[in-house]
């Protein structure tokens, strides 16, 4: 069983139809791991039953089967050679564990273990900490080359709640989704039910995700009507058994817009009682709901400060509501206004001052950069900063900011950089994933949430690689400590191939790929340089396409005769004030400042001289170059690999990449021409020169025209 399968042989389920695009190579693996035969048990025993230990039992028979094409006999007691799968209420089977390890298990974590007599025991304290384990365990089949058949792993969370968000609307578009219209057949709802939702909870549950917000932050007040909560309650009623709970992203102003009072105002009793009576209808029909995702003040949204009052009181009162049901409030961080000042700041400013403030249901929800989701940003200073406040970082798998789903980037390395980011807010290893997880401060729930890049495309994420991301996330989710390579290898195990060069260069290909976007877009630490409002293509003169008033002049590069770069700097817009020191000190100097960030924080002159003693100007061009020769060595290596790939997707991603590549050029030829006009320097000689006019690339600016 090939749970990544389901990623890649491209279900059409809107239509009810499956397209078996890459079947062939799917019997590939099965002939790969028939020859390590020995690995795979002789008897299955189940002793427990639950909707969810019927998944269990399904999934290890038809995995097994599809793996070593062997039909595995179910016994009823422990057998020699057998598998074991149960909960630690099971005396048969508990007894041989120790109590401890089974209490730090918690709810969702296992055990796989060998026990003497050749028999392996997958262990949890419930259903689903069962259901965690057999996926591991059906993963580690698929991916581990030694086949050994002697387990002893111990499994625990990093997170309690590993979220995925999607930004889709009732009316079936996804705002920043690129693989099609929403998963949600919200027409059809609840009384036909799509065959792929069935596939989307096995998908999620199989690398540990364990929660969705259905509907998109820029929330539609109607999806809390009954109409919709009867729809959603179908779509929890069959996420439950894969453990996958149910959240909802509302609309402040809900108790005016759909319930008719005047205000919603977070202190206004009716208001209040308003909400009591929508979390007792929506608890009525799904008890287990998780919460809600609220936007608020932020890019035009309501909230509470239309009233006067702060986000801590608008998130508290949602959260003394849903305290009594266990629900929590995922209160984003995401407060974009444009008022002419440094938008890195602004989320820090707004709820710095409210650290302590929030209830212990509300956890509030943090982007990793302090502007948006760029292709690469320094981590958000809220993240450590926030000491009596608890904090969940907010990912983004759909790439809005990185080519879409046009572009090859896997995201593995940019939530792994993201993570392993230290604030030193408590001392030195206060990661971003420690602050996050529970181990720096005791938080009593952690969480982290990823954008989903999923639509119903019939690859599921618009370009076969963009699946990785969405692997990649649940994978880093559950253990953040997991190594961005590993996780890139055993998806394409899973996915592609077990052909050792075949893993070696596409996994090479992977690392590399968002470095080579952060070259032929924004590299040394530049920012926000994409097409106004659709942000696809490259607009760094966007002051001709009437943007946003914050936004000139020149944008966030502030491209001038003297240099370019935004001084965030104490000289500047001090937002390197926001982090703790040494880094405020470290950012805050340009000698100190890592080369990856430096026009983040700096603006500085065309002639500055970088640490391998080239001037800027010919590093950016040199940076801006090397992105779109990366570009030309991915179609190489793609290229070189026809004959380990099926002909369909070989094709598509031979596509993507021709796109990429004439894109890369696209993005240095119109910001190396662009910043030209103010450097007045040339290109160095040995770069490939532009062939196209900068007036012509200006030509260029609405989404894929460039296309045709
Ligand atoms: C959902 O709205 C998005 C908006 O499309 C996007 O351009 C920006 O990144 O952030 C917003 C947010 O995160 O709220």
């Amino acid at each position: 069983m090939i749970i990544f399968l389901y990623f890649i042989t491209g279900t059409q389920w809107a239509s009810g139809q499956n397209k078996l695009d890459g079947s062939e190579l799917w019997f590939t693996h099965m002939e790969t791991i028939e020859s390590a035969s020995f690995a795979c048990p002789s008897f299955i025993w189940i002793p427990q039953s639950s909707p969810t230990f019927t998944i269990i039992h399904k999934e290890l028979k038809s995995g097994l089967n599809k793996l070593y094409n062997r039909e595995v006999k179910d016994v009823s007691r422990l057998n020699s050679n057998g598998l074991c799968v149960g909960t630690s209420s099971q005396k048969d089977l508990s007894s041989y564990f120790k109590k401890e390890e089974l209490s730090v298990l918690g709810n969702d974590g296992y055990i796989i273990r060998t026990t003497g007599n050749n028999v392996t025991i997958i262990i949890a304290n419930t259903d689903l900490g069962a259901l965690y384990g057999t996926y591991h365990y059906l993963r580690y089949l698929q991916t581990d080359n030694t086949h050994k058949a002697n387990f002893d792993i111990v499994e625990v969370p990093s997170y309690q709640r590993r979220i995925l968000n999607h930004w889709d609307n009732l009316d079936g578009t996804v705002e920043r989704g690129y693989a099609g219209h929403s998963i949600w057949q919200w027409k059809d709802l609840p009384q036909k039910i799509s065959p792929g939702y069935i596939e989307y909870a096995r998908a999620n549950a199989s690398i540990g995700i364990n929660g969705t917000v259905l509907n998109n932050v820029n929330a539609n007040p109607a999806v809390l009507s009954i109409e919709y909560l009867k729809k959603v309650k179908t779509l929890a009623d069959i996420f439950r058994p894969y453990g996958i709970k149910v959240y909802l992203s509302i609309n402040f102003s809900s108790p005016s817009v759909l319930g008719g009072l005047t205000t919603a105002d977070p202190l206004n009793k009716d208001v209040r009682i308003w909400w009591q009576d929508k979390a007792k209808q929506i608890y009525s029909l799904i008890p287990d709901f998780g919460g809600f995702v609220v936007k608020a003040n932020s890019e035009g949204l309501p909230g509470p400060q239309d009233f006067g009052r702060t986000h801590a009181d608008g998130a508290n009162m949602l959260a003394d509501v849903l305290e009594s049901y266990g629900g929590i409030i995922m209160w984003r961080a995401f407060v974009y206004n444009p008022n002419g000042n440094d938008r890195a700041k602004q989320a820090y400013n707004e709820f710095k001052p409210l650290d302590g403030k929030f209830r212990k249901n509300v956890i509030l929800q943090v982007k990793n950069g302090p502007v948006d989701f760029q292709p690469r940003e320094p981590f958000s200073p809220l993240f450590g900063a926030m000491q009596h406040t608890t904090l969940m970082p907010e990912l983004q798998i759909t790439q809005e900011y990185l080519g879409f789903s046009d572009h090859l980037v896997y995201l593995g390395t940019l939530f792994k950089e993201f993570l392993n980011s230290d604030t030193y807010t408590n001392g030195r290893n206060s990661t971003v994933s420690r602050i996050t997880d529970g181990s720096v401060y005791d938080d009593s729930i952690t969480a982290v949430a990823g954008v989903a890049n999923i639509g119903l495309d019939s690859n599921w994420c618009g370009h076969h690689f963009a699946q990785a991301n969405w692997y990649a996330f649940g994978r880093l989710a559950w253990n953040h400590q997991l190594s961005a390579r590993k996780i890139a290898k055993e998806w394409l195990m899973q996915t592609f191939s077990h052909d050792q060069d075949f893993l070696n260069q596409m996994s090479g290909v992977m690392m590399e790929s968002r470095e080579a976007t952060v070259n032929y877009m924004t590299p040394l630490g530049l920012h926000h340089l994409m097409g106004w409002g659709h942000h696809y293509g490259p607009e760094p003169w966007c002051e001709i396409s009437g943007a946003r008033p914050d936004w000139l002049p020149t944008y966030y590069h502030k491209a001038d005769s003297i240099g370019v770069g935004f001084n965030r700097s104490s000289s500047g817009s001090n937002a390197v004030s926001q982090y703790a020191e040494p880094l405020l000190s470290v950012y805050n100097d340009p000698a100190l400042c890592p080369e990856e960030l430096l026009l983040w924080f700096h603006h500085l002159p065309w002639n500055y001289e970088l640490i391998n003693g080239r001037d800027l100007w010919s590093e950016l061009c040199y940076r801006y170059s090397m992105g779109v020769e990366q570009v030309k060595y991915f179609q190489c290596t793609w290229n070189s690999l026809q004959s380990k790939v099926d002909k369909n997707r070989f094709n598509d991603v031979q596509n993507k990449l021709a796109i990429q590549l004439k894109e890369a050029i696209w993005w240095r030829d119109a910001c190396l021409l662009y910043f030209q006009t103010f450097s007045h320097r040339p290109i160095p000689s040995q770069l490939d020169q532009p062939k196209s006019k900068l007036e012509d690339l200006k030509e260029l600016k609405f989404l894929k025209t460039h296309h045709n």
